[in-house]
C-alpha cells in the first residue's frame, strides 16, 4: 500500500510531521503486532526519506565542498585524538552537511551579507559554502577551538580560491568575537554551530558588542537538539537543556525577531531589529529615504531601460550594469549583430534583453526604438543616450562632412533620442535620462586634434542642462556622464599610440586610463532613485584628469 493511500493532498495530515505523526498514533493504537509493523514500515519511510529527497532537489554543493565532505567523514578521528592530534575527540557528524551549506549560502545571497562570523568552523565546509556566496571583497571570519581544524581546512580554501575571504581565528570563541569586537568588525550574519552551552554567551556578545548590524541575521544550528528540547526523554541532557534555555532567552528579547524552521536539526534564524521596539518613531534618514535602504535605492528591478550604442564599449558595459542592477535592457546599435551579441549576453545572465537596431541620426529610428521597446519589455523608465563617433583631424584640415557627422551622432542624435524617450516620460510623469558626455566637454584633451568632437560634446552638456530643467517638474531627470580616457585594446596593442599614452598618462591624477566597471555603477545611480535630486548635472569620471 503507497504511503498516500490513506491521506488526502489537502487537509489533515498535512505535513510529513503531522502524517508521521498520524502513522506513530495509528500504530499505537493498532490490535496486533503486524498491523503496528506495517504502518511503522510507512512512518520510517517518511523520515529516512526526507533528507535525501531534500538533497536530491536542492542543487549540489561545488567539487571542493563535496571533496572536503568526503575528506571529513573519511578522516579517523578517532586516531587523530589519540595521536593528540586534536583537543576532543571530534565526531563526523558536527559537519552540518552540503544541505545545510547550500541553506547558509543561500541566506547568505539573499541578505546580500559581505561579512559573515562563523561560531564554530569545524573542518569549514559550511564556511566555504558562505564565502563562495560573498562578493570579491567579502569575509568569513571563521572561529575555531581546534588548531588543528584550521590545517585540516586550509587546503580546501585555497582549491576553492577562496583563502582571501576566509580569516580563522583559533582559539576559545569567547575571546574571538570579543577580539573582532575592539577591531571594529561588523558582521551581517553570525552562524553559530559550536559548543551548545556556550550559544547564550556568544549571542549577547554578539548582540551586546554591536558586532550584528541593525537588520543583520543570527543563524542558531541545532535549535531543536535532537528533539529533546521539547520532548527531554529520560536521559539529561545539558547541551539540549542549554539550547531550550536558549531558544527561550531569544524569544523574550525585543531586540530581534526570529524564527525555527524545522530543517535538519532545527536553524533559528534571528534578524535584529533595525529599530528598537516603541523607540521614538524614526525620521526618514533612520529608516531610509522613502522608507528604503540605501542599496535598496539603487535597485532597478521592475525598471525598463534603453542604451543607444550599446554594441560594444561604454553602452555595453552600461546595459550590464542596468540589468545587474534590476532592469530589462533594450539594446541599441546601429549595427544589429553587435546590439545582438550584447542582448545575448544579458540573457545569458538571466537578464531581459532585446536587440533593436536604430541610427540615432533619423527621427524615426529614434520614435521607432522608444515604440519597440515599450512594446516588447512593457515600458520605458530609463534611456542612455550614449552612441558617438570621434573623427580626430586638425580644425584647419577638418571637412564639413566630418564635422557635420560628429554633430548629426553626438548631438543630433541625442536630442532626437532625448525627445522621443521624453514624450513617453512626460505621460507617465517619471524618467531617467542619462546622455553620454566626455570630459573633452570641459576641457582640450591633446595633443591630439579633435575640435569637432569637443564641440559637439560639450553642445551634449549644455543640452543636458537645458533639458534637465525643462523636465525637472515633469518627474523626468535629464543628467550627463562624462568619461575621461578609456583603456581600450586598440590603445593598448598599437605601438604607435605609446607616445600618446604616456602623454595622456603624466595627465591623470590616477595614474591609469578608466576601466569599463569604473563608469557602470555611475550610470545606475543617475538611473535609479537615489539621484531623483540630480538635474542637469555633468557628472566628470576622469581619474582627476581635467583638475590638472
Ligand atoms: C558542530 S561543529 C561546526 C560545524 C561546522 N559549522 C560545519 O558545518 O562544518 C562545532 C565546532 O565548534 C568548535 N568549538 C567548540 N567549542 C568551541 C569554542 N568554545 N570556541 C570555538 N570553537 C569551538 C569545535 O571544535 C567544532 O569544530
Amino acid at each position: 500500500m503507497a504511503i498516500t493511500d490513506d491521506i488526502h493532498a489537502t487537509g489533515v495530515p498535512d505535513t510529513p510531521v503531522e502524517v508521521l505523526t498520524d502513522l506513530l498514533d495509528k500504530a499505537l493504537k493498532a490490535d496486533d503486532l503486524s498491523g503496528a509493523k506495517a504502518i511503522l514500515q510507512k512512518a520510517q519511510a517518511v523520515c529516512a526519506g526526507l533528507d535525501p529527497y531534500l538533497e536530491s532537489i536542492s542543487s549540489p554543493p561545488n567539487q571542493v565542498i563535496e571533496n572536503l565532505i568526503q575528506r571529513t567523514t573519511e578522516h579517523d578521528w578517532t586516531q587523530a585524538h589519540e595521536q593528540k592530534k586534536t583537543m576532543f575527540l571530534m565526531k563526523r557528524e558536527a559537519c552540518a552537511g552540503s544541505l545545510e551549506g547550500s541553506f547558509l549560502k543561500a541566506l547568505t545571497q539573499l541578505s546580500g551579507a559581505r561579512v559573515v562570523v562563523e561560531v564554530g568552523m569545524f573542518t569549514g565546509t559550511t564556511t566555504l559554502a558562505i564565502a563562495s556566496a560573498l562578493p570579491e571583497n567579502g569575509k568569513v571570519y571563521a572561529l575555531e577551538l581546534d588548531p588543528y581544524l584550521r590545517d585540516f581546512a586550509a587546503p580546501a580554501f585555497k582549491e576553492a580560491g577562496l583563502q582571501d575571504r576566509i580569516e580563522v581565528l583559533v582559539g576559545p570563541a569567547a575571546e574571538s568575537l570579543k577580539k573582532l569586537a575592539a577591531r571594529g568588525v561588523t558582521a551581517d550574519i553570525a552562524f553559530l554551530d559550536a559548543d551548545k552551552p556556550g550559544y547564550l554567551g556568544y549571542y549577547n556578545q554578539i548582540m551586546d558588542s554591536q558586532t550584528i548590524v541593525p537588520g543583520g541575521f543570527i543563524v542558531v544550528d541545532n535549535a531543536l537538539m535532537k528533539g529533546r528540547t521539547y520532548a527531554p526523554g529520560d536521559v539529561k541532557d545539558e547541551a539540549a537543556e542549554a539550547i531550550r534555555k536558549f531558544n527561550e532567552h531569544v524569544r523574550k528579547d525585543e531586540r530581534v525577531h526570529t524564527v525555527t524552521v524545522p530543517f535538519r536539526d532545527g536553524v533559528s534564524i534571528v534578524q535584529r531589529r533595525r529599530q528598537a521596539q516603541g523607540a521614538p518613531a524614526a525620521d526618514e534618514v533612520q529608516l531610509g529615504f522613502g522608507a528604503q535602504r540605501v542599496l535598496q535605492q539603487l535597485k532597478l528591478n521592475s525598471r525598463v531601460a534603453l542604451v543607444t550604442g550599446a554594441g560594444q564599449g561604454i553602452g555595453r558595459a552600461v546595459a550590464h550594469g542596468l540589468g545587474e542592477a534590476g532592469a530589462s535592457v533594450a539594446v541599441v546599435d546601429i549595427v544589429i549583430g553587435k546590439a545582438e551579441s550584447t542582448a545575448e549576453e544579458l540573457r545569458a545572465k538571466g537578464i531581459r534583453s532585446i536587440a533593436i537596431k536604430a541610427d540615432v541620426t533619423s527621427k524615426k529610428d529614434c520614435e521607432m526604438m522608444v515604440e519597440t521597446t515599450i512594446a516588447q519589455l512593457g515600458g520605458l523608465h530609463i534611456a542612455v543616450n550614449n552612441a558617438g563617433i570621434n573623427r580626430n583631424s586638425a580644425g584647419e584640415d577638418t571637412s564639413e562632412k566630418d564635422w557635420n557627422d560628429t554633430f548629426a551622432v553626438n548631438t543630433t542624435g541625442v536630442f532626437l533620442s532625448c525627445q522621443a524617450e521624453a514624450k513617453h516620460m512626460l505621460k507617465q510623469g517619471y524618467g531617467k535620462i542619462i546622455n553620454t558626455g566626455s570630459m573633452a566637454s570641459i576641457f582640450v584633451p591633446h595633443p591630439q586634434k579633435q575640435a569637432t568632437y569637443n564641440a559637439s560634446k560639450a553642445a551634449v552638456v549644455q543640452l543636458t542642462k537645458s533639458l534637465g530643467t525643462e523636465w525637472a517638474k515633469e518627474g523626468i531627470n535629464v543628467n550627463c556622464i562624462s568619461p575621461g580616457y578609456l583603456n581600450t585594446a586598440l590603445i593598448q596593442e598599437n605601438p604607435d599610440l605609446k607616445p600618446l599614452l604616456n602623454t595622456w598618462l603624466a595627465g591623470i591624477p590616477s595614474g591609469r586610463l578608466a576601466e569599463l566597471p569604473d563608469l557602470q555603477a555611475a550610470y545606475v545611480f543617475m538611473a535609479s532613485d537615489a539621484s531623483s535630486y540630480m538635474v542637469g548635472h555633468n557628472l566628470v569620471i576622469d581619474g582627476g584628469c581635467t583638475l590638472w
